[in-house]
């Protein structure tokens, strides 16, 4: 990244172009206390703004935690619904609570199991958000492609491994380098710098 995204910038920008909101606030608590790890906000406000754009009618989401990530494109959606998925239970009946909390029941369907084997079940989905155990990722990708509508986005998270995405000894980088090969050759795709590095592709 050049050196004009030093600290000060990005809290400006942070700051400029959060979305306001009281659950997502709480939520941000409660990932903090927790240790529990969750989307980093701005990369919360892209996902809004490319759901306000795109107009989903099925967001289906792969790794949910407690529903930060997912409550962005429930907040932006009209008439479609976001599936949110985690094997945990106790983290979808708590993204449940926050959801209820922000009013958005309407606009999800919560899951409990493995991930890309639950979202096997949703055909033409048209943004498919991945943020599940970063060496599932190229698998996913694969086994979820034909369920895909015709101009579905694909968006991952983490695809610069917090800076490590060059290391040559960690197992998780080299998959993730495989992960973003393969969504540089097949789709056209481009790597945002936000965050842990938000991979944004397009059929
Ligand atoms: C980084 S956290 C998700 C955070 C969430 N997307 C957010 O930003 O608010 C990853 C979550 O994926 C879940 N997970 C990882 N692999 C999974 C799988 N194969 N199937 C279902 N859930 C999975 C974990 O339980 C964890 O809650």
């Amino acid at each position: 990244m050049s050196a004009i995204f030093g600290k000060e910038i990005l809290d400006y920008i942070y700051n400029l172009f959060s979305l306001e909101d009281e659950v997502l606030k709480e939520m941000e608590r409660f990932g903090k206390e927790n240790d529990f790890p969750i989307i980093d906000r701005y990369s919360g406000s892209f996902l809004n703004l490319i759901t306000k754009i795109k107009k989903p009618e099925l967001v289906v989401e792969l790794g949910s935690g407690f529903g930060y990530s997912a409550y962005y494109f429930a907040k932006a959606l009209e008439n479609g619904k976001v599936v949110l998925i985690d094997y945990q239970e106790r983290n979808i009946e708590r993204a449940r609570y926050f959801f209820e909390k922000g009013g958005l029941t309407d606009k999800a369907e919560f899951r409990v199991g493995d991930a890309v084997e639950i979202a096997k079940e949703y055909k033409d989905i048209d943004i498919l958000f991945l943020d599940l155990e970063k060496l599932r990722y190229l698998e996913a990708v694969k086994t979820l492609e034909e369920n895909l509508s015709e101009d579905a986005i694909i968006i991952a998270d983490n695809v610069l491994w917090h800076g490590n995405i060059l290391s040559e000894t960690d197992r998780k980088a080299e998959r993730l380098r495989e992960f973003n090969s393969y969504m540089s050759e097949r789709y056209r795709s481009i790597i945002i710098p936000v965050g842990d590095g938000l991979l944004l592709s397009v059929k």
